[in-house]
């Protein structure tokens, strides 16, 4: 791949699993990254001993050279953000945004110019190269700047290209995805922990056992009723233990968990949206 020079505004949980994804998959050089964030010098410092990057609170200096900008402040912090950075930008540099709910349109109005921007969703499994991410391309993007954006992506896990509408869903699914599975380990280690299992015991079987069968997803190819239906003995342990799940509502939590958080994406868009108008 071409050398890029590459800016993080933001220097928080997924600016971190991105840039550790970039250089594990040897895509990018420390030296061509550089990261700033509101204020805080500690975390700046950490990031160039950890990473050897570069850290500057100088927002001029930040975008002077960079090719591809990424955004990763909260939703909430976009409007002060642009407003410090916009006239640094230019329609040469484009913006990879990794924030949810916001529309590349409303980026737009804020940039207030035609700065190329691809929306973005990845998860913090990038930091081990096996994110899920999609992405979609603003009015202002081409062909050509979606492509780059897939080969960064491509590097740190999987791309899926879709419409950005799609884009509320998706970050309900697997943006915040890994959550919903650490909360379930959490509740798997508590069980554990209930039935007198040593913690190290405990936690390796937990492990194994999912990472088998996400394993078992992807290699058989099986549907993930047909792969429970071959644990599940008549009258045997599984069968008590997935009635008990349904009488407790599993199925329909994880329906309204992702429902909801789709919900919430659209809400921190138009949270944006209505603080524009103000
Ligand atoms: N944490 C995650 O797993 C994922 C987060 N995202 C999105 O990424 C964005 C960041 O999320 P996190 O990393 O979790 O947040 P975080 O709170 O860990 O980090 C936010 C960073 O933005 C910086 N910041 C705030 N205002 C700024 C400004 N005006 N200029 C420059 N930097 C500024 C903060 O100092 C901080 O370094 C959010 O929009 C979120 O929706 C997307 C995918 C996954
Ligand atoms: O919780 C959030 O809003 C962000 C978006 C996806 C993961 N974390």
């Amino acid at each position: 791949m071409q050398s890029y020079k590459i800016a993080f505004l933001g220097a928080g949980s997924i600016a971190e699993a991105v840039i550790a994804g970039l250089l594990e998959a040897n895509l990018v050089k420390g030296q061509d990254i550089t990261v700033s964030n509101r204020s805080n010098t500690d975390r700046l410092s950490y990031f160039k001993s950890k990473y050897d990057v570069n850290g500057t609170h100088d927002k001029k200096e930040l975008l002077r050279n960079a090719d591809i900008i990424f955004f990763a402040m909260k939703p909430k912090d976009v409007v002060e953000a642009i407003a410090e950075v916009k006239e640094y930008i230019t329609e040469k540099q484009f913006i990879i945004s990794l924030l949810a709910g916001v529309s590349t349109a409303s980026m737009t109005g804020l940039l207030e110019k035609h700065i190329p921007i691809v929306r973005s969703m990845p998860n913090t499994s990038a930091a081990i190269l096996k994110s899920a991410t999609a992405i979609c391309a603003s009015a202002y993007a081409t062909e050509e700047h979606l492509r780059i954006a897939r080969q960064l992506f491509e590097a740190i896990g999987s791309v899926s290209v879709v419409d950005e509408e799609q884009m509320h869903a998706v970050t309900a699914l697997a943006g915040s995805g890994p959550a919903y599975v650490y909360y379930m380990v959490e509740a798997m280690e508590q069980a554990a922990r209930e039935a007198g299992l040593d913690n190290e015991v405990a936690k390796s079987l937990i492990l194994q056992t999912l990472s088998g069968a996400a394993d078992m997803l992807l290699t058989t190819g099986k549907h993930p009723a047909v792969l429970r239906a071959e644990i599940t003995s008549p009258n045997g342990t599984t069968q008590a233990g997935i009635e008990t799940l349904q009488n407790n509502g599993f199925p329909d939590a994880i329906i309204k968990c992702i429902k909801r958080a789709t919900e919430r994406s659209h809400e921190l868009g138009e949270t944006l949206q209505a603080l524009m108008k103000q």
